[in-house]
């Protein structure tokens, strides 16, 4: 089952078309990781998700029900952590919490319960301090128990580890790799390493379009391009063999880079094995010879250039 899906979804502010025509959808229980450059138009797709700004056109459904500009009616199955969080500083997490269930209308025993579980989650049980002493990334922890309170099916979460140290970045990572068991998560980042973590899937946004979504496997196969580096001996072994591959339809490329020859291919298991009779039959001796796999970096760098 998907939680969410969009169809067709346009913005624009003035003369500038922030979205154009995106489609996607999130199924349920996934880490979904949502990627594009400053500017490529994240905050405003999760502003229309949450009913916080009127989308031009197109369609999004939160458990198959519409979401409406200013209708929070589909917020009550969503937590939403924005990239900047803030609090009441003079109130410690507890206090917080407190307040923010009741807003919510929750009860008092619903309320001390849901707390409890969730400051042990996010690592702030036994913190006593005020939020105001809190460290950034304390302060986006406290923000995810806070978007969880109220049991999310969609929990949307805005740039949540940027500005973080590593460590910071990798706490909340795990929360979020955490709590995919309860309910699933939609989180935009540029960081592709953390996309690489702890996401299932991802949708790449780039001038207000999609450019590639789908699983990370799929992603990664949509433009596979496995390549392999070798380094010989003699340039003149080099030479050979840049020639001697370019003309095979299997190789897209031959790079040359500081004296590697690097072939982009699309059958490794053969171009290894021509590879090692051709240079047998030459006399040329390899000196390393690594294969690279595609990584998501690649990928998006690919995309985005
Ligand atoms: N209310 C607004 N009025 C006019 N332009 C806006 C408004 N909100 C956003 N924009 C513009 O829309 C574009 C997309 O902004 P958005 O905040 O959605 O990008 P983003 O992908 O979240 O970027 P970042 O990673 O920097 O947060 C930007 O050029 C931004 O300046």
């Amino acid at each position: 089952m998907n939680v969410l899906e969009i169809q067709h979804l346009s913005k624009q502010f003035g003369s500038h078309q922030v979205l154009r025509d995106l489609n996607f959808q999130v199924p349920e229980h996934s880490v979904y990781g949502f990627l594009g450059q400053n500017g490529a138009g994240k905050t405003t797709t999760m502003k229309i998700i949450l009913g916080l700004l009127k989308a031009d056109k197109g369609e999004v459904k939160v458990l198959g029900e519409p979401v409406r500009y200013g209708c929070t009616k589909t917020n009550r199955r969503v937590g939403y952590l924005p990239d900047v969080p803030e609090f009441y500083g003079y109130m410690n997490a507890e206090q917080y919490l407190r307040l923010c269930g009741e807003i919510t209308g929750l009860t008092s025993k619903e309320i001390s319960l849901r707390s409890e579980e969730l400051l042990r989650l996010v690592g702030l049980s036994e913190e006593k301090k005020k939020i105001r002493g809190y460290s950034r990334g304390m302060k986006q922890r406290l923000g995810i128990a806070q978007a969880l309170l109220n049991e999310p099916r969609l929990l949307i979460c805005d740039e949540p580890t940027s500005a973080l140290d590593p460590l910071g970045r990798k706490e909340i990572l795990d929360i979020l790799s955490k709590v995919r068991e309860k309910t699933t998560v939609l989180f935009s980042t540029h960081v592709l390493s953390d996309v690489e973590r702890i996401c299932d899937r991802a949708a790449v946004l780039k001038d207000g379009r999609l450019v590639l979504s789908g699983s990370l496997e799929e992603l990664k196969a949509q433009r596979r391009k496995d390549s392999l580096c070798l380094e010989t001996g003699t340039p003149e072994g080099q030479n050979l063999l840049e020639s001697e591959f370019q003309k095979k339809g299997y190789v897209f490329e031959v790079e040359k880079k500081n004296g590697v020859l690097i072939f982009h291919t699309s059958d490794m298991a053969r171009l290894e094995t021509e590879l090692m009779i051709c240079m047998t039959e030459h006399n040329i001796c390899p000196m390393k010879m690594e294969v690279q796999k595609p990584t998501l970096e690649n990928l998006f760098m690919e995309v985005i250039s």
